[in-house]
């Protein structure tokens, strides 16, 4: 009896990049989960632990932010590209499989135009109600779940203190992107409810779209502001948004620039940015908000 290798094969799971076209003031987006695998003879590897034939995962990365520095295109065409590369590299390579997730995105729509660098993703967002009898007192929460939006530009963060373990350079221009949670409190309890949501929604997208951010934080508020201004009905709305970090991707030691192209979107850790917009003159109902958590 013999103890053999069987079918093997390795790569890297996930590169998640995100590649911008600004050659025109009209944005375009492309959003991939990108995995390669390699197949071919690795038995050294596995059997004695001699890498000689081991094209790194972290080149396979490398690749893929590489490659998208030229455009990406079609999912099918940048997997066709990354995988003839990855086959044709080295005698021993055999054959390549590369997966492309591509995450679709929709411009956001602000005063019935397409807005030029703001997006949104669609799928997975989900509306919720929370309703309170208290006694004589009824409370409704209105809200929603995983509105995700995107914007290209139009996002600054600087100004901060920094101390010893400040290492985060300041930015005049960066990729802002969250996952909106939100929930308002209105002041009746016979509302058109479905008009009331999607003036909110359609105001919170908006507003994020319209804002130009110093900060997420000021993103978050001034989304609550212009809902309250627009909505008399809200008295109060509470935000969740974790800030989905993308990282501009460092392309210069495969000797390409990268003129704020290709990024690569971080899923964790994120920024939690969280917070309340009220009106002042409308008492609070906290128990409104009783055994609804995730907020503060
Ligand atoms: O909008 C931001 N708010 C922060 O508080 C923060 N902190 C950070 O590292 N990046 C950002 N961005």
């Amino acid at each position: 009896m013999a103890i053999v290798l069987g079918p093997n094969q390795y790569g890297k799971a996930e590169v998640r990049v995100v590649a911008v076209d600004r050659s025109t003031p009209r944005h375009e987006l492309v959003d991939l989960n990108v995995s390669s695998s390699l197949r071919g003879d690795f038995a050294a590897a596995h059997t004695a632990g001699d890498n000689a034939h081991v094209l790194t995962t972290d080149a396979q990365k490398n690749t893929v932010f590489a490659f998208a520095r030229d455009g990406v295109g079609s999912p099918e065409a940048f997997g066709l590209r990354l995988a003839r590369h990855f086959a044709g590299s080295y005698d021993w390579i055999t054959g390549a499989r590369v997966a492309v997730e591509s995450y679709g995105w929709e411009r956001i729509t602000v005063g019935g135009q397409p807005h030029e660098h703001a997006f949104r993703r669609p799928g997975g967002e989900v509306r919720t109600a929370v309703v309170t009898v208290d006694g004589d007192d009824v409370h409704v929460l209105a809200g929603l779940t995983d509105l995700v939006v995107l914007k290209t530009t139009g996002s600054e963060f600087w100004g901060f203190p920094r101390d010893r373990y400040t290492t985060l350079a300041e930015t005049r221009d960066r990729i802002l992107a969250t996952a909106v949670t939100a929930r308002w409190r209105y002041t009746g309890a016979d509302l058109d409810w479905d008009a009331c949501f999607a003036t909110v929604r359609t105001t919170l997208l908006e507003a994020f779209a319209a804002t130009h951010s110093l900060a997420l934080q000021q993103t978050l508020y001034r989304m609550g502001e212009t809902v309250l201004e627009t909505v008399p009905d809200v008295a109060e709305v509470r935000m969740s948004m974790p800030n989905r970090h993308h990282f501009l991707q460092d392309l210069s030691a495969f000797g390409l620039d990268n003129p704020d192209v290709v990024y690569h979107a971080d899923d964790r850790p994120y920024g939690l940015i969280e917070g309340a917009v009220l009106r002042d003159d409308v008492p609070p109902a906290e128990v409104a908000w009783l055994g609804t958590p995730g907020f503060c």
